[in-house]
């Protein structure tokens, strides 16, 4: 997976007669530090690095150069300096209104002088305006889904070559720069790695997204852009005007620009309009996790500028870090193409329903009759966890499931924290608010019914409260419960720390360690298979990511000709051949019932200049041993989890003997 690394972004020698983008010691493009101070940016204190690891993989990251206090002003990047859909869509705006502006933010202080310099020419910003409105819907809100706006934002960016003003900032993307690979987002895996994620969520949201990418970028733009067939209910072919020149975008490059933007934006929810940007430079800072390890926090201004401050003294040489939020394994896969381990915030997540959790408490109390849930039991749960009564949703407003997690964490964290990172900014406040990058928010996002997953806090308790609400009501043997229940929340019903009766905390503790032993042994490998699997040969990374050499794939633009200046559409003659190149899951449309095909033009591709086969086999095997990564995850957290409730179902019984 890659794409053309020089000719879309221009010679050196082209960029430097078009006036931008030049170093001060005349090396293009320039190094992102300096072209920042040199549009109206701040960067003070840090500085970009690329690290070679022992495995043969190249990353970057920020380090500072110097001691930071908390509260220090590390990057500062102006709205028209960052890479937004919004700035395109106040463009075509300002254009229609009559303005014919051509700056994204023409009038504001200092950046005025600048807004000339990046001007987005007018029908450029209303096509791509009108691809925007053609993009499937998120099922979430509705509206287009960003990762395909800030894609196709991308992609228009790249397409006019040293035109655009954004060029340093293109050159350093991963998959352009040299040595850097496309991050293996989700969607980018193999299909066989995929399947050995042995999770069915984390699957099914991978071949929703899989669907899409393959629809839009081998269907849906080729239609909207050029001819194709007419499906029923889509746009006539050619509906749009092509705003990216001769880029032929297929679904590879297509796939390319959707992994930058889903591994790079920040979510803006301040300002008019909730929006997402990639940030030059900040973007550079990697995720650690739990929130409390970031060493530096993202603000946004009422200005549309972003910037990041210190959140601790930082000592000169170290790594300037960000959160991207409280993200467990699946979302990270999904979103940033990397897990942690460990993940605090990691989870095994699974379906709950009225039906489960009547065959997980049967025999312990109730109804004596039948020894399962008592009416009044069944009607307590629906109503604390929201589920619908008789395990079908709709008809009482209740979900037919929810989705619970046990996780391996024990110690509970402070409610002060406890903030879905979808909340970060919030709307109208007139301070700068901190930002938190929302391509995959917090983990129990990807399902609607999740959302007190999210609030249990970045450090969960071990197992999800609204599982241990059921069945603390379930196991109850009295009736006279039901009124002192009625009025407490799910939270504090489900409390790990708190209890009903000590021998029924026992009872529910020996539940859980069947469910959670009976979840894994559903896996068909154990934690020991996936160790040596990992130090084994069949996955070798290293040698897999030292044989990479980027990809870079044939028939992109030339080099922009001299006359190309900024503002200048890139015209189809000078590219002529054209170059190709959970809230996460919610954010995508729903997979409609049957998927696509693969997309014949995409695969059959050539690429030149690189050994393919290399490169394919080490994203192969890096795919191959993600998976086998995620699962070990998801397995440790299980047995984490086992082990916790035994302890707890242990010092229960001790109590009792003592007592
Ligand atoms: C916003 S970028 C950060 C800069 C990135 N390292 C680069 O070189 O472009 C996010 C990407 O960085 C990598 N990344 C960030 N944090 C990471 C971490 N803790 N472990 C592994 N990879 C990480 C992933 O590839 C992710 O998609």
């Amino acid at each position: 997976m890659g794409i053309a690394r020089h000719s879309p972004l221009g010679s050196g020698s082209s960029a430097r007669s078009s006036g931008g983008g030049a170093g001060a010691d005349g090396s293009w493009p320039a190094p992102l530090d300096q072209w920042l101070v040199a549009h109206g940016g701040v960067v003070n204190g840090v500085q970009l690095r690329q690290v070679l690891y022992p495995s043969g993989a190249t990353d970057r990251l920020l380090v500072a150069t110097r001691d930071l206090a908390p509260g220090d002003l590390l990057i500062s990047v102006p709205s028209p300096l960052q890479l937004r859909y919004d700035n395109i869509e106040a463009a075509a705006e300002a254009a229609a209104d009559g303005g014919g502006i051509e700056g994204p933010c023409p009038e504001q202080g200092p950046a005025a002088g600048e807004a000339a310099a990046l001007s987005i020419p007018p029908a450029e910003a209303a096509a791509l305006v009108k691809l925007y409105e053609q993009m499937p819907r998120g099922s979430d809100t509705g509206a287009p889904a960003w990762q395909f706006k800030q894609a196709l934002t991308i992609l228009y960016h790249l397409s006019r070559g040293a035109a655009s003003p954004l060029q340093p900032y293109l050159a350093q993307l991963p998959g352009l720069a040299p040595g850097v690979p496309t991050p293996r987002v989700a969607m980018l895996m193999y299909d066989d790695a995929v399947d050995e994620l042995q999770y069915g969520a984390l699957v099914q949201d991978i071949r929703n997204q899989k669907y899409w990418l393959r629809h839009v970028g081998c269907q849906l733009m080729p239609r909207l852009t050029g001819g194709g067939q007419q499906a029923e209910g889509e746009p006539q072919p050619g509906t749009c005007t092509n705003p990216f020149g001769g880029l032929e975008v297929d679904e590879e490059l297509f796939g390319w620009a959707a992994a930058v933007a889903m591994s790079r934006c920040f979510g803006l929810s301040r300002g008019p309009r909730p929006t997402h940007t990639c940030v030059p430079l900040v973007d550079m800072a990697n995720h650690v996790a739990p929130r409390e390890a970031a060493n530096a926090e993202i603000r946004s201004g009422s200005d549309g500028e972003v910037a990041m401050y210190a959140k601790k003294q930082i000592r000169a040489g170290e790594e300037v870090s960000l959160t991207y939020g409280t993200h467990d394994n699946h979302n990270l896969l999904l979103s940033y193409g990397f897990t942690l381990q460990p993940n605090p915030y990691d989870g095994f997540f699974f379906d709950l329903n009225m039906e489960t959790i009547e065959s997980l408490v049967e025999g312990q109390g109730g109804d004596p009759t039948t020894g399962g849930l008592a009416d009044w039991q069944r009607e307590l749960i629906s109503q604390k966890l929201g589920l619908a009564l008789g395990g079908e949703g709709g008809a009482d407003g209740g979900a037919e499931s929810i989705r619970v997690y046990l996780s391996g964490v024990v110690a509970e964290a402070p409610p002060a924290i406890a903030v879905p990172a979808g909340a970060e900014v919030a709307a109208g406040s007139s301070a700068a608010v901190p930002v938190a990058r929302t391509a995959a928010e917090a983990p129990a996002t990807s399902t609607p019914t999740s959302a007190a997953a999210v609030a249990a806090g970045p450090v969960r308790q071990p197992v999800d409260p609204r599982l241990l609400a059921a069945l603390r009501i379930g196991t109850l043997q009295d009736r006279a419960w039901e009124k002192l229940l009625a009025g407490r929340s799910v939270d504090q019903i489900g409390a790990w720390g708190s209890l009903l009766a000590r021998q029924q905390e026992i009872t529910i503790m020996q539940l859980l360690a069947a469910l959670a032993s009976a979840l894994y042994s559903s896996f068909p490998t154990t934690i020991q298979q996936d160790r040596q699997l990992l130090s084994s040969a069949s996955l070798d990374v290293a040698a897999a990511a030292a044989a990479v050499t980027l990809t870079t794939k044939s028939a992109s633009p030339g080099p922009p000709s001299p006359s190309t200046s900024a503002g200048a559409p890139p015209s189809s003659s000078s590219s002529s051949s054209g170059g190709s190149g959970s809230s996460a899951a919610r954010e995508w449309p729903m997979h409609p019932s049957r998927p696509g095909q693969l997309c014949s033009a995409a695969v059959g591709k050539a690429a030149t200049g690189f050994d393919p086969a290399a490169a394919a086999a080490a994203a192969h095997a890096r795919d191959a041993a993600e998976a086998v990564r995620f699962r070990l995850g998801l397995k440790t957290t299980l047995e984490r989890s086992l082990q916790a409730v035994v302890a707890r179902a242990k010092e229960l019984d001790a109590l009792k003997q003592i007592r």
